[in-house]
């Protein structure tokens, strides 16, 4: 009983003092900011004392923000806690943040995990801009992501590729339910660690499982410790531990990743290497005594960590959830598209697997992986923040205000969209594809976006291609395949996908023939 009685006054002494050091932090934050009339501030919903507008809230927030903008606006101030950010919500402000005003809001805001992260800001993802970010963007540009670079590495992909159809053949065999997301998990990881580190997950080495162990669990607990914002000076103490954590598994990371690093430095001096992985070209930049920045070791793990987990983690749940809609899609094909299909299809033949090089030719592929990514963006908020103040959508905005361009929301919105819910690859007819700029943003857009899209584009067709061209597919439990997405951010799918595929009669000779 004296255990349970001095438990709750701890836990009642704690809440009280948490209280009151956020009461007297929001009390001077307002005091202390000088009072502007003429500043007109976004619309924003009202708030409670404290916890802001958490009470409006659900754990799905692009969602959430999507359904708040629809009564404040393409531009709303949401307060949660200690945290202040501008959500934007339309293609015409976004156009505005990310094109407009593109220079201005080249930056990303701080994130809690920097207190933790045992690479500062090295991380390609949150350098600041300035000479260190626009040196990596060229070496990406004109060497680690360049068309060249990617082309290199085609046939390991191939290889991958075809060891995924293998596995979905034997499920077929047996006529087990085949795990989408975790074997697309597999192979994704397989492509991205052969790529930058020349090891896959075999028999013979499992560092490519263990890379992705340590980058999921810093992906998953650095989501969380970016919430931390919210609890404002509070967020040094690490009140949850996610802190600590995140350090634990960037050290395990680093700790892989120093090991392979050495290996390359031994076999790239000892000539042994028959071709540069993305490792190798930055050690090679990190010798260059006339490059513009010295890279160091930090740098290259710190790029090689955002690589990994912007091509594990978005590039595993978008296909996910791009098979799924078109297993799920109930269709009534109309004539053209019915004809847009056939014409894939002659394009590819029944005798060979759907190559990389067939995608240009393949539109009605290429509008299924672009609505996929649409209805289902793997990053559906993007950070931004300002290093000055502006006007957006004639409104105040203040220097460093952080910025979430929702593009969740920018997709789905009716006034952009025709049923904007409803998954319609056919929409993208090519006259209509250039009034798509600012209403389409998966991979974001100016100076900051995503400098992988087209590796993961090349991905994707071929993923998709090949599972539809080799198999039928039967969702396991039923005809409906649960498409919610998950909680907070991830834009991830919140059941697993389990199907029963069903070889079509030229799947096992188009396997054994490539
Ligand atoms: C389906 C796959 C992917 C999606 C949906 C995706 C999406 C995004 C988005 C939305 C951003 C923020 C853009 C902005 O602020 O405007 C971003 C940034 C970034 N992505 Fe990707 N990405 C994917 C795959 C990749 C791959 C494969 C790589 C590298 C190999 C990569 C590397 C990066 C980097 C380095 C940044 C930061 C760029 C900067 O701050 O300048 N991503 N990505």
């Amino acid at each position: 009983m004296a255990v349970t009685i001095d438990t709750h006054s701890y836990f009642f002494l704690f809440s009280t003092g948490l209280l009151s050091i956020l009461l007297v932090h929001s009390f001077l934050r307002r005091c202390l900011k000088p009072s502007n009339k003429d500043f007109k501030s976004p619309p924003s919903p009202p708030a409670l004392p404290i916890i802001g507008h958490l009470h409006l809230l659900s754990i799905i927030l692009p969602k959430c923000f999507q359904a708040l903008a629809s009564r404040y606006g393409p531009l709303m101030k949401i307060t949660i806690g200690a945290s202040t950010s501008l959500v934007v919500s339309n293609a015409k402000v976004a156009r505005e943040v990310l094109k407009i005003q593109d220079l201005n809001y080249s930056n990303r805001p701080r994130f809690p995990t920097g207190d933790y992260q045992i690479y500062k800001r090295s991380s390609f993802f949150e350098a600041e801009y300035g000479a260190y970010w626009r040196f990596l963007k060229k070496i990406c540009m004109t060497e680690l992501l360049s068309a060249q670079q990617l082309n290199r590495f085609a046939d390991i992909r191939k290889e991958e590729f075809v060891k995924l159809l293998e596995v979905v053949l034997r499920s077929a065999k047996k006529n087990e339910a085949f795990d989408v997301g975790a074997e697309l998990m597999s192979m994704t990881n397989n492509v991205v660690c052969r790529m930058t580190m020349s090891t896959r997950c075999s028999e013979g080495s499992d560092d490519s499982k263990k890379i992705r162990e340590f980058t999921d669990g810093i992906v998953k607990v650095a989501a969380k410790l970016s919430l931390g914002e919210v609890w404002g000076p509070l967020k040094k103490f690490d009140l949850f531990g996610f802190g600590k954590k995140l350090k634990a598994a960037l050290t395990e990371y680093d700790e892989l990743v120093e090991r392979i690093m050495v290996e390359h430095e031994s076999n790239r001096h000892g000539g042994e290497r028959k071709r540069k992985d993305m490792m190798d070209i930055l050690l090679e930049i990190s010798e260059d005594e006339k490059a513009e920045v010295k890279l160091n070791r930090n740098h290259i793990k710190a790029f090689l960590l955002v690589s990994l987990a912007g091509f594990i983690h978005r590039g595993h749940r978008y296909n996910c959830c791009c098979v799924a809609m078109d297993i799920s899609r109930d269709y009534q094909p109309a004539k053209s598209v019915q004809q847009a299909q056939r014409r894939d299809q002659r394009v590819v033949g029944s005798n060979r697997l759907i190559e990389e090089s067939d995608a240009p030719n393949l539109p009605y592929l290429q509008a299924v992986v672009k609505e996929g990514l649409r209805l289902h963006p793997p990053s559906p908020m993007i950070l931004r923040q300002n290093n000055e103040a502006c006007k957006i959508n004639s409104y105040d905005v203040a220097a460093k205000s952080r910025t979430i361009i929702n593009a969740y929301a920018v997709m789905r919105d009716p006034d952009s969209w025709e049923d904007p819910s409803e998954f319609v690859p056919e929409r993208y007819s090519t006259s209509a594809r250039e009034s798509h700029e600012f209403h389409y943003l998966p991979f974001g857009s100016g100076r900051r976006a995503c400098p992988g899209s087209a590796l993961a584009l090349a991905v994707m067709h071929v993923v998709i291609g090949s599972l539809v061209q080799c198999f039928d597919w039967k969702v396991k439990g039923g005809e409906k395949v649960n498409m919610e997405i998950g909680p907070a951010v991830s834009g991830a799918m919140l059941h697993p996908l389990e199907c029963y595929p069903t070889a079509q009669v030229n799947a096992s000779i188009i396997c054994s023939r490539v």
